[in-house]
């Protein structure tokens, strides 16, 4: 069957790349996130982010990492399948929740935006 494992290098469509190092027995990894685009105005800084995956069955595993932007004071939080095609060309189906620091409590209504993103390998 087609296995997918996260480690490698990663590009989404807003240009964003991402290097997952290697997968542990239980699933969990590590890695750099350099995101293409950004709701803040400060320079763009590469970033940490830690998730794990699902290793028991490697068909089409589920995953979820979060990043800890090193340049604001924002955090984002993926899920996602990874899918395989007949070509054995992989793919990450992914959903996204981007929290930005509210001022105050009267601005948290607004302070997390969700997305979706596909990222393939580069
Ligand atoms: C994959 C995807 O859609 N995104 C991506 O690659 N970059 C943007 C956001 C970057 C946030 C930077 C920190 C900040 O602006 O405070 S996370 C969701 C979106």
């Amino acid at each position: 069957e087609r296995k997918c494992i996260l480690t490698g290098d990663w590009q989404n469509d807003l240009g964003s790349n991402m290097t997952i190092s290697a997968v542990n027995g239980a699933g969990q990894f590590s890695g750099l996130y350099l995101t293409a685009v950004s709701a803040t105005e400060k320079p763009i800084l590469v970033s940490p982010l830690n998730g794990s995956q699902h290793v028991d069955n490697l068909e089409h595993p589920t995953f979820g990492f979060t990043v800890k932007w090193s340049f604001s004071d924002s955090t984002t939080v993926f899920v996602g399948q990874c899918f395989t095609d007949d070509h054995g060309k992989e793919t990450l189906q992914t959903m996204w929740l981007l929290r930005v620091k509210a001022k105050s409590m009267d601005d948290n209504w607004k302070a997390t935006t969700v997305g979706t993103n596909v990222f393939t390998r580069i």
